[in-house]
């Protein structure tokens, strides 16, 4: 069935119907209102049903579904969820007898340009992002419709860009016509590195929600001009952005697509900002998955580092934590800004605490602003803002008294970072006192019920109010009158929808009826009548009514407008609220967890005393561990050292046992040096850390069957990856490379990858490789900056104890059987395995097989019933230095 105009005649309402629909873009759902509901007509109507569990009907001979309209929000927060765009079309006009509604389009929905409430979550960005490629590299534009913000950025490396790109995890992705065709057949045909950038891009796109529009409006001239009237500025010189700036292009795209869909231009955009990778620590698609930054492996906030680290109270400062971890900076003065206040917030802890409630109370201003700017309003959000302009003053106070002395300290405290927020606090005593006087304490959802405004506030309104109320008292008094006056005890009066006020009299007593009654309407028990008087009443009363509501819509306008007249104050107030959350947050986190502040630096160290694991250590204390745990396991987390540098200790190769704590060590320590280049402090004794451009990491088996990828083609990929763009800054962990392929070819890659990395003479990325190839512990010998380094176990009665301390040397052996035992497999198959083992390690060169096994084997092989043992690799490798800076197998 399709959408297009049946042969048949219409109805003018599905003439307006198809009106509107032609100009929708392809495959957006119509909402169309009738009455008090929203109907999906066609095609439409069959997806909705489908999506939505709605009952499917028939209108003539053409499928329809209907949602109420007051429950509408639900239902589009679901069909945005499943991908789809939902435009809703409004009726526009008084509803008339007999006369067709005006209805119009008033917006479209799409997953990345929603600004209700219930379709958003409020601690993350919600971000619609457009891209474009071309042989000056990647150009994008990102914009949260919620919140306002707006940034562009262009590299020549699409590997650059793509990073914080991924990190943002926009809910829509706009592209030019054609385009993700384009390089879905690009990245099809090639598989060579030279196409990897592109591949990434392609990848990017697949696995978001795509709007494509035409190619025209990526052009970067009329993007700049769209950018400019946008932002109601002459020039982007003002934001530092040049008006050749090629992500102007995609940023227009944005702009055109975002007026589209509201069916207004946005009106909360005030300021547009450039992104630069170079002032990024940049965490690449794998790495922000491995270390499971934003997410668990299983998928959940919890057990994310974002999960670990927040301590936010608001949504808005949920928020920006997600954005600073998303661009960590590399600008060290911000950094040392963030660390001073965290310090300062943590030596203060009732103070602390008072900012902390005062902040829960603090309600999410940048989004309530947007939708109030963007004709979404709500007379609850208005009693937001009062709430929370309400918590101004405390907090303001709070802040400025950070400079008095403490508790504890009786001499005068220096200038603190912390009370200079109470100057970016906006105090607003005007407005708050205008809310709080005229918002009324219960109110509407919707502006169209009525009842915002508190009695008082206005005089007209009070009186057009009493109005009503007197007539409904005369009303209420009528029908005692009207029973004395007819003798009728029985006598009613009534309101219905669809006759208004009437007086009902019983069959009984229809003799009764005096001469002056209007006779309405015949029920099944007697007669409904009305009076002149009545009928003067209950116009009166709807007047009255209806002005008295028109009044109302109109205060509570005004009321918006006064707002939004402060709109630029309490946005940057929120801005520092912001702020304030994120780092009271940290401090909390700090006194808590017993965390140091570090020291970050431009050297090229990276030093950590007594480091731990904050996902981990928060793991092993909660009270589910706590449960779960075995009388023997100890629930505490074991801190330990790390010494990197790389002009010195560059690379550390970890070996060690089987579930001994390898990689957990790798990983707290990128971990601890992002945590650094947020400006939060870390869970160590003491740290430094020399400024960091990317952690890259290989670590952990997935594999991408999806997109015909195997586990160790994934694998290669990303070692690739960090191989080609490594460089002396950065920070690489690896666990255990060359793991998915054969014993050999394993070890080879591994090698050569550590011989890679430490191939610079004068000094190479900052490294940390665990491993259980043994054979590559030889190399410390001949590999200046490589350092062996091992995590121990105790034995004991051929039992294993895990100390979990990392210590310097190589492992000796890695006890997989003993673990595999505590795994539970098969005493059985452990005893055979150990017998294996033994012979693995003579000089035997036959294995026996149990008498059972091959007098079972159903078809013994002839000549050879017993398997060779493979060439052992162990003893006969040696690493021998020879001229060539390269290093030999033999
Ligand atoms: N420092 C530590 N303190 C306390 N518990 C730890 C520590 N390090 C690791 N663990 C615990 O030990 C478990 C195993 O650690 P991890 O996965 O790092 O071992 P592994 O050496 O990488 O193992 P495999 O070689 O088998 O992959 C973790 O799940 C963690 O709970």
């Amino acid at each position: 069935m399709s959408d297009s105009k049946p042969a048949a005649k219409l109805t003018p309402m599905m003439e307006q119907y198809f009106e509107v629909k032609r100009g929708l873009p392809d495959g957006t759902l119509l909402l169309f209102r009738l009455g008090d509901f929203f109907e999906l007509f066609y095609e439409d109507a069959v997806i909705a049903s489908r999506l939505l569990g709605l009952t499917l009907t028939k209108r003539q001979d053409y499928p329809m579904a209907g949602l109420p309209y007051h429950a509408a929000d639900s239902y589009i927060t679901k069909l945005l969820a499943a991908g789809r765009k939902v435009a809703l079309c409004d009726q526009s006009g008084p509803v008339q007898p007999g006369k067709l509604v005006k209805r119009a389009l008033t917006r479209i929905l799409t997953p990345g340009t929603t600004l209700a409430a219930s379709q958003l979550d409020a601690n993350r960005n919600h971000y619609l992002c457009a891209l474009s490629h071309d042989k000056r590299g990647l150009h994008a534009a990102w914009l949260d419709l919620s919140t306002g913000e707006f940034r562009i950025a262009s590299d020549t490396q699409i590997e650059s860009l793509l990073p914080v790109l991924t990190a943002l995890s926009p809910a829509e992705l706009v592209l030019a016509e054609g385009i993700f065709s384009k390089w879905e057949a690009e990245s099809q045909a090639h598989h060579d590195a030279g196409h990897a950038d592109l591949r990434s891009l392609y990848h990017f796109c697949a696995d978001h929600t795509r709007s494509e529009i035409p190619n025209y409006h990526f052009e970067p001239r009329a993007g700049a001009k769209t950018v400019m009237d946008t932002l109601g500025v002459l020039n982007l010189e003002g934001f530092g952005i040049s008006p050749e700036h090629s992500a102007l292009g995609p940023a227009g795209a944005l702009l055109y697509y975002a007026t589209e869909t509201l069916r207004a231009r946005p009106e909360n955009l005030r300021t547009l900002k450039e992104y630069r990778s170079s002032g990024t620590l940049l965490l690449d698609p794998a790495t922000l998955r491995n270390l499971e930054i934003f997410s668990s492996s299983r998928g959940t906030r919890e057990g994310s580092l974002l999960d670990a680290i927040n301590r936010t109270r608001s949504a808005t400062g949920a928020r920006l934590l997600e954005r600073w971890l998303s661009a960590p900076t590399l600008e060290l003065h911000e950094i040392h800004r963030r660390q001073v206040l965290v310090g300062e917030f943590a030596a203060q802890p009732s103070r602390l605490s008072a900012l902390q409630d005062s902040l829960v109370q603090v309600r999410d201003i940048p989004r309530i602003l947007g939708r109030l700017q963007n004709r979404l309003r709500n007379p609850r959000e208005l009693a937001g803002i009062r709430d929370t302009l309400a918590q101004f003053p405390k907090i303001r106070a709070v802040l400025a008294d950070w400079n008095s002395p403490s508790a504890n300290s009786s001499s005068p405290e220096p200038k603190r970072l912390a009370a200079e927020y109470a100057d970016r606090i906006a105090a607003l005593p005007d407005l708050l006192a205008l809310l709080s006087r005229a918002l009324a304490d219960e109110l509407p959802g919707d502006v169209a019920d009525g009842g915002m405004i508190r009695p008082g506030h206005d005089a007209e309104l009070d009186r057009l109010r009493s109005l009503t109320t007197n007539n409904k008292t005369w009303l209420s008094a009528l029908e005692t009158t009207e029973q004395q006056r007819t003798g009728i005890k029985s006598l009613k009066v009534k309101f219905s929808n669809n006759f208004g006020y009437f007086i009902e009299v019983t069959k009984a007593n229809l003799h009764l009826v005096p001469t002056d009654y209007i006779r309405r309407q015949t029920t099944v028990g007697g007669e409904r009548y009305v009076t002149e008087k009545l009928r003067e009443k209950e116009k009166e009363i709807f007047t009255a009514e209806e002005r008295a509501l028109a009044r109302e819509q109109d205060l509570f306008h005004a009321l918006v407008s006064s707002v939004l007249a402060e709109a630029d104050a309490l946005s940057r107030t929120a801005d520092a609220l912001a702020e304030l959350d994120v780092l009271a947050g940290w401090a909390a986190l700090a006194r808590e967890w017993d965390y140091t502040r570090p020291t970050v630096d431009d050297s090229d160290q990276l030093l950590i005393e007594e480091g731990r694991h904050p996902v981990v250590e928060q793991m092993l204390k909660s009270p589910q561990a706590a449960a779960s745990a075995s009388a023997s396991s100890s629930a505490a987390f074991v801190p330990n050292d790390t010494e990197l540098c790389a002009s010195g200790a560059q690379l550390a190769l970890i070996t060690g046992p089987n579930m001994a704590g390898k990689s957990t060590y790798i990983r707290q320590v990128a971990l601890i040096a992002l945590l650094g280049h947020i400006g939060c402090w870390v869970p160590a004794k003491s740290c430094r850390i020399g400024l960091i451009d990317r952690i890259f990491s290989r670590v952990g088996a997935s594999d991408d069957l999806a997109r015909g990828n195997s586990t160790f083609m994934v694998e290669m990929n990303e070692t690739a990856n960090i191989l080609n763009n490594a460089t002396r800054r950065s920070l690489i962990i690896l666990d255990e490379i060359g793991r998915g392929t054969s014993t050999y070819d394993g070890l080879s890659i591994a090698w050569a990858v550590v011989e890679h990395l430490h191939s610079d003479p004068q000094a190479g990325p900052r490294t940390l490789f665990a491993t259980h190839y043994q054979e590559l512990t030889q190399l410390e010998k001949h590999l200046p900056r490589l350092r062996n380094l091992s995590v121990t176990v105790k034995e004991w009665n051929d039992e294993i104890v895990f100390v979990r301390r990392v210590q310097p040397g190589a492992a000796d052996r890695s006890y997989g059987i003993q673990v595999a035992r505590l795994a539970g497999l098969p005493l059985s198959v452990i005893d055979r395995a150990k017998e294996i083992l033994s012979r693995l390690e003579s000089d035997e060169a036959v294995v026996a097989l149990p008498a059972t096994t091959s007098a079972a084997a159903p078809h013994p092989a002839p000549s050879s019933p017993e398997p060779k043992l493979p060439p052992k690799p162990k003893k006969k490798l040696t690493v021998e230095p020879i001229d060539d800076p390269q290093l030999s197998l033999f």
